[in-house]
């Protein structure tokens, strides 16, 4: 099994990779690695969809919503960063924009006067660190090496910081089978209730919603997409039922069905 995720090697989306292949190549952004999938170049890729401190991953949300993927798990990981830095002595701060904003409380009051640099992951941050002095990065504390000093760790904002991964797969590997499901959903229409709609027809058949997140459509000023998980498999008579209402709803506009899966949580 080939997966793609975010890189270079040592990213936490890396980290959760290796849960799902031995062999993990790298993109440098999630859309890459998701049309790769699309176009069936891995068996599997690992995008971040979530984080506990600051909310929806909306690149990974966006290019899911334009792509033709399955979902085939979910993946939670512990995201517990380190200060990356070969001296105290450093100007600038380097690292994914999630990570940054992850340990911001600690960013200001620690180095208040530290540029922050948002680079296209955590693991490319510590490689600015790894090349320059005045680069301090933020990543997982094994990232350091021989040659970079673990300045600081746990310095997340919350102990109890977790990410939320999808692993994707071409669309025939869809499943209709495992305790959670993602659709995605464009009403294409915006009256009274119509959200409230969409909502009962999950409740009115027993099944709990897990998230729900609204996106602009792209289409024009305050017309959405709607990301919905709920704790039920397609292939469950229920889920069909509530979904057949969601279409109806939807007649105007479209439901993709990312599939079923199971959760699975690593630790490392
Ligand atoms: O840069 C990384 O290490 C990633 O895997 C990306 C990412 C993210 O996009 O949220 C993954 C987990 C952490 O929340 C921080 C960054």
């Amino acid at each position: 099994m080939q997966a793609v995720t975010l890189g270079p090697a040592g990213t936490y989306s890396h980290r959760a990779a290796r849960a799902v292949a031995d062999d993990v190549e790298f993109r440098e952004s999630v859309s890459a690695i998701i049309d790769a999938v699309e176009e069936g170049a891995y068996d599997r890729g690992v995008v971040p969809i979530e984080n506990s401190i600051e909310g929806s991953v909306t690149e990974t949300l966006d290019a899911i919503a334009e792509t033709d993927v399955a979902v085939t798990q979910e993946i939670v990981t512990p995201i517990r960063h380190a200060l990356l830095a070969q001296t105290e002595e450093f100007s600038v701060v380097a690292s994914h924009s999630q990570a940054l904003a992850q340990c911001r409380s600690y960013l200001e009051s620690k180095y208040p006067n530290a540029k922050l640099e948002a680079v296209a992951s955590t693991a490319r941050g510590v490689e600015r660190a790894r090349d320059d002095p005045n680069v301090a990065g933020i990543g997982h504390p094994d990232n350091a090496g021989g040659t970079l000093n673990v300045l600081a760790e746990d310095i997340q904002d919350r102990s109890s910081n977790a990410t939320r991964f999808f692993v994707i797969a071409p669309a025939s590997e869809r499943s209709e089978a495992g305790g959670k499901s993602t659709i995605v959903v464009y009403p294409n229409a915006n009256y009274p209730g119509l959200l409230l709609e969409l909502l009962e027809a999950f409740a009115d058949h027993d099944i709990n919603l897990s998230r729900i997140e609204s996106r602009p459509s792209g289409n024009r000023l305050g017309d959405y997409l709607f990301h919905i998980d709920f704790e039920a498999g397609l292939y469950e008579d229920r889920a069909e039922d509530a979904l057949a209402e969601v279409e109806e709803i939807a007649s105007r506009g479209w439901v993709k069905r990312l599939g079923s899966y199971d959760m699975q949580h690593v630790l490392y």
